[in-house]
C-alpha cells in the first residue's frame, strides 16, 4: 500500500551506499526526513552531503547514526530512539544493509556463515523489532527488507549469501500476517545483479507490493517462486496461477543450463590442473 513520503520519516540502514543510499536519495526527493544507519562515519557523512543536494524544501533533514546493525539489540534499539527523538516515530524502514560473500561451500570458513547470517538476517531483526510496536500502536508503517534474487533461487557459490537472504523472506511473510490488521505493511524487495544500484529504488519508493522485483527475470522468478506469499491484487494471483506451469517449464531449461555451466568449468578446470603438472 502506498504511503506520501512527504514529512515521513525514513530510516535507512545501510544508507551510506548503493542501494540504500538510492533509496534515501529517491524518498528524499519526495519530502521525507531520512535517518541513516550504517557503521563507517565518514561515509555516513558523505552520503548525506549527497542526499541533502535533493532536498525539496528547507525543513528537510538527513540524520546520520553509526551503528553495526547485526551485533547488540539493546544498541540499535538505542539508535531507533535517538532518530526518534529527533525525527519522529519511524514511518518506513528499508532494511538494507547488507553483505555478500561468494566461494563453494567447502572454500568458504565456517565464520562466514555466521557473519553473513548475523548481518544480512539479524541486521534486519533487529532495526525491525526495534520499530514495529510504535508502528503498530500507531496504525502507521512499512518494512522493507532488501533480499536479492539469490533469495529466491539457490545458486553456485552462494551457500552462505543465499541462505541468509532466504531466511529474510520467511521473517517478511509471517511478519506481514502479524502487522496486517494494523495497517503495517511489509515489502521484501528482491533485486538482481547489477551495477546499477539506481535502478532498484522504483520499485521500493513506489508500490506496495509484498513481492518486489526487478526485470522479466526478475518477474518470472517472483511469480515461480510465490508460494505461499501474500498478494496485493487479484490480478498478482490470477497470473501466479496461469503462468506457473510455464515458468516452470522455462526454469527446467535455466536449471539444465546452470549444470552444464558448472560441469564445464570443473572439467576445464580439471584439464588445466593437469596441464601444470605435466608442465
Ligand atoms: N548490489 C547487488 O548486486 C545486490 C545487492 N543486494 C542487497 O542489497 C543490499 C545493499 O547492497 P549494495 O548497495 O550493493 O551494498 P553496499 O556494499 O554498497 O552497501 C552496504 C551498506 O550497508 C552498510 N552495512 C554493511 N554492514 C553493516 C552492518 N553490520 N551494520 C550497519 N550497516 C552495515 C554499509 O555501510 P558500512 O559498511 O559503513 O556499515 C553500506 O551502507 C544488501 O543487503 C545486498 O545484499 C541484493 C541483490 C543484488
Ligand atoms: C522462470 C525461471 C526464471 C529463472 C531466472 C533465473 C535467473 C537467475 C539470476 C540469479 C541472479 C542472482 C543475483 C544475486 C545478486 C546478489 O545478491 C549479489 N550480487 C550480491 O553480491
Amino acid at each position: 500500500k502506498p504511503l506520501a513520503l512527504s514529512g515521513a520519516h525514513v530510516v535507512v540502514t545501510g544508507g551510506s551506499s548503493g542501494i540504500g543510499k538510492c533509496i534515501a536519495i529517491e524518498c528524499y526527493k519526495q519530502g521525507a526526513f531520512i535517518t541513516l544507519v550504517a557503521r563507517n562515519e565518514d561515509k555516513l557523512l558523505q552520503a548525506k552531503k549527497e542526499i541533502e543536494k535533493h532536498s525539496i524544501n528547507d525543513k528537510q533533514v538527513v540524520l546520520c547514526i553509526s551503528v553495526d546493525v547485526s551485533q547488540d539489540y539493546s544498541q540499535v534499539e538505542n539508535v531507533i530512539k535517538q532518530a526518534q527523538e529527533k525525527l519522529g516515530p519511524v514511518d518506513v524502514l528499508v532494511n538494507c544493509a547488507g553483505t555478500s560473500l561468494a566461494g563453494k561451500f567447502e572454500d568458504l570458513e565456517v565464520s562466514a556463515f555466521e557473519r553473513l547470517m548475523s548481518v544480512n538476517y539479524l541486521g534486519s531483526v533487529y532495526p525491525s523489532r526495534a520499530v514495529i510496536t510504535t508502528m503498530k500502536e500507531r496504525r502507521v508503517g512499512r518494512v522493507v527488507f532488501v533480499s536479492s534474487q539469490a533469495g529466491q533461487l539457490g545458486l553456485f557459490g552462494y551457500t552462505a549469501y543465499s541462505s541468509s537472504k532466504f531466511a529474510i523472506r520467511g521473517l517478511a511473510e509471517a511478519l506481514q500476517m502479524e502487522v496486517k490488521p494494523y495497517n503495517v505493511y511489509v515489502t521484501v524487495a528482491y533485486p538482481p545483479d547489477t551495477d546499477t544500484p539506481g535502478f532498484a529504488k522504483e520499485n521500493q519508493t513506489k508500490q506496495g507490493n509484498f513481492n518486489s522485483s526487478i526485470g522479466s527475470d526478475g518477474y518470472m522468478l517472483s511469480s515461480l517462486t510465490c508460494g505461499m506469499a501474500p498478494v496485493t491484487s487479484i490480478t498478482e494471483g490470477l497470473q501466479q496461477v496461469v503462468t506457473m506451469g510455464l515458468f516452470r517449464t522455462i526454469a527446467l531449461f535455466y536449471l539444465g543450463s546452470f549444470d552444464s555451466i558448472v560441469r564445464r568449468c570443473m572439467t576445464q578446470k580439471a584439464q588445466l590442473e593437469t596441464v601444470d603438472k605435466t608442465a
